[in-house]
């Protein structure tokens, strides 16, 4: 019945369309083009999610678009753009052609993009039994079969309940702040003053410490160093051809996945040897600790490797356009520097040390790691494969097809923020960002169970760093593609504070800051 009637909205918005389109005949046919398709899927409010349904049923085209040329598609604009400093500029172009979803042919695979953020939540939130994890084929190879990033239905959920209680614990993160300080320190406290320090790589070396300790609670030292090569060596075939044969860059890349398997397992062995600990220490405890016998040693040592490969580079690089923006923003760097002297002289006059719930406390500094999400687009959206014909908001998304749920515009939609391309964290003042139009983090079952984590790191590392360095940043530049990290790492000149400085003379310092990066 809600089919039927669902049916008769769009076959009716369809007509209205039309007649429309006849009306406006005069028009240019781009504009026309794009208005036939915003008007024919304006759904009633709130109803959108129930109007999916099988293209068996009346409604539902093909998103308008073009497949390009024979087998490459419009891989090389997308790439082209993708390069550019507007990668945007792909989708921008075809969203004023056909509307926010479009169909295109990139990267090997007839593909859906979508722009919409209703329609990318849609798809977010499916299920494996409508959309299933799509990447390439070299990183499917490396990945392998049982990793959380490519397994679906109860074992995933299972695994993805696992490590994503574990890694929002307070309990976890009351111990990983003190290591995060601890490795934060140690750092900075090998900077010197009038240095050119690379902040890309300084978060980079922090960032793999903290990850390896939440993961299997390895201390720096040369098994660390060890962890370190093998898997660098290992992502250098993430975007490889997926050829596996000696000497190709994909084979050199199991091999190293090998290797640090192997070094798991024997942690893995010690840990069953000692006894499940009462409060679990890193996720392979969690992971030890399940009572369904279905968690290997393989998958577990396994998806230890994988679980590092959405986390290895993502918060050194938040942490990296963090400091760029700031650096480019004195207004916002001044309340960020005195939220967090204010915080830092309070916790030093009661005699307290800082914990995790007093980091996350900082709104500022909160609001200023949300716009860097939003401006930054670390993760420009994700993709899915179709397991049978779908149809969301009057677009049919054929069986086999590829959607490409693109974050990137969301973000930098004018009708969704003014003055999108300017960084303003004040913008999130009272405003709640988990709305369907924000969504670094993805959404529904593959939301990043890391996202905490995340936040801390780069709340703890900002912290210590305003409040003791003094900075004039180098000229350097975002590059998108293949991922997003800065052109020549972030190089900047630091100078530490000393103790006497008061939040006034931040104002001054940062201003400077502003006057000498121009
Ligand atoms: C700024 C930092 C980060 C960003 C922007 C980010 C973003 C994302 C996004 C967009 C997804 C969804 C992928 C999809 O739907 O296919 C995701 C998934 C994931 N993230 Fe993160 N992430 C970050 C940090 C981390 C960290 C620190 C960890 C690990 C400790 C982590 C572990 C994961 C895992 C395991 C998944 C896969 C979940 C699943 O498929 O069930 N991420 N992340």
């Amino acid at each position: 019945m809600h089919i039927f009637q669902q049916g008769v909205l769009v076959y009716n918005s369809d007509l209205f369309s039309s007649f429309r389109s006849q009306r406006g005949l005069n028009r240019d046919p781009l504009s026309l083009l794009a208005a036939r398709r915003e008007e024919r899927v304006v759904p009633p409010k709130g109803s959108w999610r129930r109007r999916i349904r099988s293209s068996t049923h009346r409604g539902g085209q093909l998103p308008l678009g073009s497949l390009g040329w024979p087998l490459v598609g419009e891989t090389l604009e997308f790439i082209s753009c993708a390069l550019s400093d507007h990668p945007e500029s792909f989708m921008d172009k075809r969203r004023r052609m056909y509307g926010k979803v479009f169909k295109s042919h990139i990267l090997g695979s007839r593909t859906i993009i979508s722009t919409d953020a209703e329609v990318s939540k849609f798809i977010l939130q499916s299920d494996a039994k409508v959309f299933v994890p799509s990447y390439p084929g070299s990183l499917t190879e490396l990945m392998g079969k049982s990793s959380i990033l490519q397994i679906n239905g109860s074992l995933h959920r299972r695994i993805h309940g696992l490590i994503g209680a574990f890694l929002k614990s307070s309990h976890l993160k009351d111990q990983i702040t003190q290591d995060m300080q601890k490795y934060v320190q140690q750092s900075m406290g090998r900077w010197k003053d009038d240095k050119l320090i690379y902040i890309q790589d300084e978060t980079k070396n922090i960032g793999f410490q903290i990850l390896v300790k939440v993961l299997i609670s390895l201390d720096p030292g040369k098994e660390m160093e060890y962890l370190r090569q093998q898997f660098q060596e290992f992502i250098a075939g993430l975007i490889s051809l997926p050829i596996n044969l000696p000497g190709s860059r994909l084979h050199r890349s199991l091999q190293a996945k090998k290797r640090m398997v192997k070094l798991v397992q024997e942690i893995i062995q010690d840990k069953r040897k000692e006894g499940s600990p009462t409060v679990p220490r890193d996720v392979i405890d969690v992971l030890l600790g399940d009572t369904n016998d279905q968690l290997t040693d393989e998958l577990i040592s396994d998806n230890m490797i994988d679980l590092m490969i959405p986390g290895e580079d993502s918060v050194p690089v938040l942490i990296t356009l963090a400091i760029k923006y700031l650096s480019d923003s004195p207004l916002a760097l001044q309340q960020l520097t005195e939220e967090n002297m204010k915080l830092k002289t309070l916790k030093a006059q009661a005699g307290e040390p800082l914990c995790w719930s007093d980091y996350m406390s900082l709104s500022f500094t909160q609001n200023v790691i949300t716009e860097t999400l939003r401006m930054g687009n670390i993760i420009v959206g994700v993709m899915r494969k179709a397991m049978k014909d779908v149809e969301v908001k009057g677009y049919l998304i054929p069986k086999g097809w590829c959607v490409f749920t693109y974050f990137r515009s969301v973000h930098l939609d004018e009708h969704l923020y003014d003055w999108p391309y300017q960084f303003n964290p004040w913008r999130w003042q009272d405003k709640d960002p988990s709305t369907c139009n924000f969504t670094p983090f993805g959404g529904g079952q593959r939301l990043c169970p890391g996202l905490d984590l995340a936040r801390l790191e780069a709340s703890i590392f900002l912290h210590h760093f305003v409040t003791q360095f003094r900075w004039v940043a180098e000229g350097d530049s975002v590059v998108n593609f293949p991922t997003v990290r800065m052109k020549r790492g972030m190089p900047i000149w630091v100078k530490r504070r000393s103790n006497l400085q008061s939040p006034t003379s931040e104002k001054v310092a940062g201003q400077q800051n502003q006057m000498n990066d121009k």
